[in-house]
């Protein structure tokens, strides 16, 4: 594993990463590879999720794609410095900042999606300038072994490489110095992560779970309402980060939430579920045993049929849920839906608020101001309203957890931002040595004086026309004058010795 991690450092230490040509040229190389293996990669999807190949190119390939046409798009900008505001005392220097790679990247992905929770973080991780290790899970196996053997076709095979494995290997990984790692995964594993990056100070970018709250206010149309929370709950059989955890609903809206989700389920999976290439099946029989203990104790208002030789759980819906049962105590991860009754949207707020913070939050109304006032009244990760999961598609909107559910954030600049340093550049001259020697011992009142003035001083808009006039007045007198560097200095000197003293005058 040292070896390994030893062979990407130097690569990048080579420096090849880091010009924008090389970035934008692996970048497309990516693209080539998901289009041109793209069969191979759906097929593997399939072998891990039992997902048809529709559904994995819509909820996988699509988002990697668009995310590296992004980049493509946008890196040339992103990568050039960025002039910053400068104040008096900086006025004559240059000031920008420059963002550049971490250096070497570790990216941990997880197995629900296993393609594109480990591809879009590459992405952005390359964008950046960074060499990177990758560590898909291995619970998708059949993914992490096509990410193994397609990305060194395509990719440099020094600065990108895959390592795969399990507890073991993450572990051995995870004992090795990194410029960052980005973790995919639940929040147990999480903190075991963090707890190992910080033996090197290695910052963290933790993409994490919990328990994603819906709420359904009475001012909704609840067929709309009752297709999207079924399309969210029930894709990727409940497998999703970001899936509607649980619903709160005043009780009179029960029983008409479980039949439009029955009959939306009909819709979309026909009569015989399990048939359906539209339905996808539980990773493994460690999770399918998970599940199945939520169900202990609950009122089952529909589904429940569940099938261990394949895995297969029907899309469920639980009614009156008790908040101290278990399955409101952990992230579900599957097709069960507990609908919990409150009072009102106080109470829902309140019940949102006494728990770990979650990944996202979903509110349902016509009412646009009750659904303002739960995004200033709670926390989570992100947010939809009037609709599930679909803040995640959105590339300009940084996705990542808060609290418990995370920390950092990825996607489109964000993940640019993530696998960079902005790193912060003065270039003064060495000449102007006067005004520097302000700072230089021994201090006195007129230095500290004019450091105030230097550094605490503000112009309002009719001063600032001041200053542009005096400075336009220099400029003439410049171009007039042929001492123009002694000039410049005493003009300079002059404009400032008076804003000070009225400036001090104005203070007293
Ligand atoms: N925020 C997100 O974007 C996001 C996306 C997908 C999944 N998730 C969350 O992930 C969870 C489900 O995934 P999971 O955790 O079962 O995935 P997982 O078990 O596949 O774990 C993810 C990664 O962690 C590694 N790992 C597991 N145990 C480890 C240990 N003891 N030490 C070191 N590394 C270890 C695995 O090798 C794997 O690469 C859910 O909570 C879900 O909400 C979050
Ligand atoms: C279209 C579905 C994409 C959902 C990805 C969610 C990531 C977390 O599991």
């Amino acid at each position: 594993m040292e070896r390994e991690v030893q062979r990407v450092r130097q690569a990048f230490l080579s420096g090849r990463s880091r010009s924008l040509r090389f970035r934008l040229q692996q970048l497309e190389a990516l693209r080539r590879m998901v289009q041109e293996r793209e069969k191979d990669i759906l097929a593997a999807i399939a072998a891990d999720l039992c997902k048809s190949e529709f559904n994995a190119y819509s909820q996988e390939v699509i988002t990697v794609l668009g995310e590296i046409d992004f980049m493509l798009e946008n890196l040339p900008e992103w990568v050039t410095a960025k002039p910053v505001k400068k104040n008096l005392l900086t006025m004559l220097d240059e000031a920008y900042i420059q963002p550049q790679p971490l250096g070497v990247v570790l990216i941990i992905g997880a197995w629900n999606y296993p393609f594109v929770l480990t591809i879009q973080p590459l992405i952005g991780a390359i964008a950046a300038g960074n060499a990177v290790i990758i560590k898909p899970s291995e619970l998708s196996e059949n993914t992490a072994k096509i990410v193994a053997k397609l990305l060194p076709q395509y990719l440099d095979q020094d600065l990108y490489i895959v390592i795969n494995g399990g507890v073991e290997e993450t572990t051995e990984l995870l004992k090795q110095r990194f410029d960052h790692v980005f973790y995919t995964g639940n929040t147990a594993v999480g903190k075991i992560v963090m707890e190992a990056a910080a033996k090197h100070l290695t910052p963290v970018t933790l993409e994490l779970g919990g328990k994603s709250p819906c709420y359904v206010d009475k001012d909704c149309d609840l067929d709309i309402v009752c297709r999207r929370i079924t399309w969210g709950k029930y894709m990727n059989c409940g497998q999703t980060c970001i899936a509607p955890d649980y619903i709160l609903c005043e009780a009179s809206l029960q029983s008409q939430i479980v039949w439009k989700i029955k009959e939306t389920v009909k819709e979309f999976y026909g009569e015989n579920i399990k048939e359906s290439p539209d339905y996808e099946r539980i990773i493994n029989l460690r999770h399918f045993k998970r599940i199945l203990s939520l169900l202990e104790g609950q009122k089952i208002a529909f589904g429940g049929e569940t099938d261990e030789a394949t895995r297969y759980i029907a899309p469920t819906v639980l009614t009156d849920v008790d908040p101290k049962t278990k399955v409101m105590q952990e992230e579900i991860f599957g097709p069960i839906l507990p609908i919990v009754p409150v009072k009102n949207v106080d109470e829902a707020i309140d019940f949102i608020n006494e728990r770990e913070k979650p990944l996202a939050l979903y509110v349902f109304s016509h009412n646009h101001k009750l659904i303002k006032r739960m995004i200033d009244e709670t926390s989570s990760g992100g947010v939809t309203g009037n609709d599930v999961i679909m803040h995640f598609m959105l590339n300009s909107l940084p996705f990542g957890g808060v609290g418990s559910s995370g920390m950092g954030a990825y996607h489109g600049k964000h993940s640019f931002d993530t696998f960079s340093h902005q790193r912060p550049c003065l270039l003064k001259s060495l000449k102007r040595e006067g005004a520097n020697k302000l700072r230089y011992p021994p201090n006195s009142q007129s230095k500290v004086d004019w450091g105030k003035f230097f550094l605490l001083k503000r112009f309002n808009k009719e001063k600032f026309g001041l200053l542009l006039l005096t400075f336009l007045g220099i400029v003439a007198a410049v171009l007039v004058k042929k001492h123009q560097a002694v000039l410049r200095r005493k003009a300079l000197l002059i404009f400032l010795v008076v804003h000070r003293l009225r400036w001090s005058s104005k203070q007293r």
